[in-house]
């Protein structure tokens, strides 16, 4: 969907911002462009809709140039969404999300129903359409920009650190929200930011630089994560390299054990011992309420009144990273398993757990070897859907 060919931004004040980029980003996925601070990320961006111009090489767009092509039709063709929203303060939240429409001709009425209906997309409530952007959390600005972005349904979403002005909690959230729209929009999405984690999580293939406007690797996050192309990589992934990896793989396929549980209107009076030391109760629905330790029972009552440990179980598309948390906090050693809706379906032994993190770790490693060759900064035209990702 989009190529860069041999792109070059030279400043007129002498700064090369952007040095030889050959990228093809896939359609339909989420393209993260990361690295240290002025290595060129937001220059590369802006070259996509012309907010600023190559030097020379040849940037494509579904096929066609951009140089060809009028900016201002370009740009009104592409979303945009910057850190801070970028909202017009005079506008209200509906008018700032029709702006495009309007642009377009679409007339007042029509451009109007397409944003109270993207209101409801990025999840707020349609009160807030009347509301001016300084009577909005930053989260909601936040998700103003990506409703403005989204407003004449471009295939194309440029988004520059859209999430790093808000608290971390909020910025988790609106991932969640870009993933959850877009396994329903299927954009072509670029995404800047320098959040490391942030690119794992979102990102169908990550692009690093390094000072200089130098594409040093461009990969899955699996490839990157388990072959980093140099020490500059190593180091811009950080110690925790291994446990990233294990964020994306999925829980599904780490067997169950079945799980030693108890209702929590049993008896204490009547409790064996014999199934071991550990044991789970559940609720009336099936949903775990948490571990209880048959050493230390209380004399009277029922297993719902007794104390419990707390149980975080989890889902099949939990990631492998969760589950190895879980079994750092679980006091049993086992961790607990649940279905879509919340019913104890089984148990997973720690010795389980790590042992499918270090497998899942090995075979990423053999992955990206065969896959990565000796230049796994050449360009890739990536046709496969984005990766099955955990929750
Ligand atoms: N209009 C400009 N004129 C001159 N130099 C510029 C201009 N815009 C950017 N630069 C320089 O180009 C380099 C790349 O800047 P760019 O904003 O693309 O980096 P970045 O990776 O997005 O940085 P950050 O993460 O800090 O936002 C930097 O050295 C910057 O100072």
């Amino acid at each position: 969907m989009i190529q860069f060919d041999a792109v070059h931004k030279r400043f007129p004040n002498g700064t090369t911002a952007v040095h030889d980029l050959s990228l093809e980003m896939p359609e339909g996925g989420v393209t993260v462009l990361v690295g240290s601070s002025g290595c060129g990320k937001t220059t590369t961006l802006r070259m996509v809709n012309r907010m600023v111009e190559p030097t020379s090489g040849t940037i494509r767009v579904g096929g066609k140039d951009v140089l060809a092509q009028d900016a201002a039709e370009l740009r009104r063709s592409i979303g945009y969404v910057i850190q801070q929203a970028g909202l017009f303060p005079h506008r209200t939240v509906l008018d700032n999300i029709s702006t495009v429409p309007l642009l377009l001709g679409w007339g007042r009425r029509r451009a109007r129903a397409r944003a109270a209906e993207l209101l409801e997309t990025v999840g707020l409530a349609a009160d807030m359409g009347k509301r001016y952007p300084h009577q909005l959390s930053g989260g909601q600005q936040q998700r103003v920009g990506v409703a403005r972005a989204l407003a004449a349904d471009p295939p194309v979403l440029l988004m520059d650190e859209p999430f790093g002005a808000v608290d971390p909690v909020v910025r988790t959230q609106l991932q969640d929200e870009l993933l959850r729209l877009q396994k329903e929009l299927s954009k072509t999405i670029v995404f800047v930011t320098h959040d490391i984690d942030e690119a794992v999580r979102l990102g169908d293939r990550i692009a690093i630089f390094r000072t200089g406007g130098h594409l040093v690797q461009y990969a899955p996050p699996a490839e990157l994560l388990a072959h980093p192309a140099d020490d500059f990589v190593t180091d811009f992934l950080g110690a925790e390299r291994e446990l990233k990896l294990l964020s994306l793989t999925p829980l599904k396929d780490v067997p169950q054990a079945p799980a030693a549980t108890l209702p929590a209107d049993e008896p204490v009076s009547g409790i064996s011992r014999s199934d071991g030391r550990w044991r789970l109760v559940t609720s009336a629905a099936g949903g775990p309420l948490g571990w209880l330790d048959t050493d230390a029972l209380p004399t009277s009552g029922t297993t719902g009144e007794a104390p419990l440990r707390p149980a975080r179980a989890l889902r099949d598309t939990d990631s492998l990273l969760s589950a190895l948390n879980e079994t750092i906090a679980s006091p049993s050693g086992f961790v607990a398993r649940v279905d879509a809706d919340g019913t104890v379906t089984g148990v997973t032994a720690r010795e389980e757990i790590h042992a499918h993190a270090n497998a899942a770790h090995a075979a990423a490693g053999a992955a990206a070897a065969r896959t990565a060759g000796p230049d796994s900064t050449a360009p890739v035209t990536a046709t496969a859907t984005p990766a099955e990702r955990p929750a």
